[in-house]
């Protein structure tokens, strides 16, 4: 595995190493003493997510905060996102700053956001799966769901329609808000 791009002083894209032969190809998503050696980051995951969504379909911003902050490791198994990260981090020199990542199922690279990132994705491809495994287990008194189309972070999401939310998203919190 190799970090193709760092962001937000912290933010990391990951290439796992593919073994292809004329099967077709294995490869490791995750090894907890290489992903250490790699990045320096002792991280133990408690929770494995799946999500599959139609094309247009946009989730978060989501992020939870202490003593409950998940550290994420996102993999689009198939389709594609174009999917954001938000530095929530108040101690962070990039702290309201935003990144983008084009994942797929093609490209097959894996994003690490560690626990004080916002995360969200705008789905490009009908039936795209994406799995993340988390480092702590979901609370939803703990939860953060941010406007994700707050002038204020001025996200390009590169839209194609009207982005399909939830209710919940819908009335996420305002970055002005969050940021008192
Ligand atoms: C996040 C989560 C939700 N749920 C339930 C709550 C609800 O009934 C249903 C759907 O939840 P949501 O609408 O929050 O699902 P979704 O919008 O896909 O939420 C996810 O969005 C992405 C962007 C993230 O970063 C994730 O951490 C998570 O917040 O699943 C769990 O049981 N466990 C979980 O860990």
């Amino acid at each position: 595995m190799n970090i193709v791009r760092r962001e937000l002083g912290g933010a990391l894209l990951l290439k796992p190493t593919v073994h292809a032969d004329n099967r077709g190809f294995f490869c490791e998503l995750f090894n907890e003493q290489a992903f250490k050696a790699l990045t320096g980051l002792d991280v133990h995951f408690v929770q494995d997510n799946q999500s599959v969504s139609h094309k247009g379909v946009l989730r978060g911003l989501h992020c939870q905060t202490e003593p409950h902050a998940q550290g994420k490791l996102i993999q689009v198994v198939s389709g594609a996102t174009r999917t954001v990260a938000v530095d929530l981090r108040r101690d962070s020199p990039s702290f309201g700053q935003w990144a983008a990542f084009e994942l797929s199922g093609a490209r097959q690279e894996l994003l690490w956001l560690p626990p004080g990132f916002a995360h969200g994705f705008y789905v490009l491809e009908d039936n795209t799966l994406v799995q993340y495994k988390v480092t702590d287990y979901w609370s939803a008194e703990h939860e953060v769901v941010l406007k994700w189309d707050d002038p204020a972070l001025g996200i390009d999401w590169q839209f194609d329609g009207v982005p399909v939310v939830s209710e919940k998203d819908s009335e996420g919190m305002s970055w002005k808000s969050f940021d008192c």
